[in-house]
């Protein structure tokens, strides 16, 4: 996925170079490249889900503290993936418009690789913290 329509700027968008002016202009601008990703990126959207569907089993489950941080650090850890393959998507598109580079195939299919890995990072932590519990409705079926 391109965030080329990005760079179409409607006629309201200011076009900034210069750094940022002020703390307010920082934070609007990251919260504008959260959005971003979560408007363009489809697998951001799905990752979101899935940490929602997560979050809320864990409240109906109970589970404990410790349990918690592991899910945040398996969460975070995706997301921040996700974030890091749009940049380097986004910097190869920019060097190498619609050109094929095999480089360029290389950073996008490594930077695929980051969250893949980030993904499975979270089933495992996932199926560890939550196995006793399906273990136990298993058993009263
Ligand atoms: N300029 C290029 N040169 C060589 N290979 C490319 C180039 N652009 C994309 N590719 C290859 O095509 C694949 C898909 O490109 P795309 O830009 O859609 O990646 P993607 O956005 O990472 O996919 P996804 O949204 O699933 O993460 C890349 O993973 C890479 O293997």
């Amino acid at each position: 996925m391109h965030l080329d329509s990005h760079d179409k700027q409607t006629p309201t968008e200011q076009l900034q170079i210069n750094k940022n002016q002020s703390f307010h202009q920082s934070i609007g601008h990251a919260i504008s490249g959260v959005w971003l990703v979560v408007k363009k990126e489809r697998n951001m959207r799905f990752h979101i889900l899935v940490a929602v569907i997560v979050i809320v089993v864990g409240l109906w489950l109970g589970i404990g503290r410790s349990d918690w941080l592991w899910i945040a650090v398996a969460i975070f850890s995706v997301i921040t993936a996700e974030f890091l393959n749009t940049i380097v998507e986004s910097i190869v598109d920019l060097v190498v418009g619609k050109s094929y580079h095999r480089l360029a195939k290389t950073a996008k299919d490594v930077a695929a690789a980051s969250t893949l890995v980030a993904a499975l990072f979270a089933v495992v932590i996932g199926l560890i913290i939550f196995e006793p519990y399906i273990r136990f409705i298993l058993s009263k079926h």
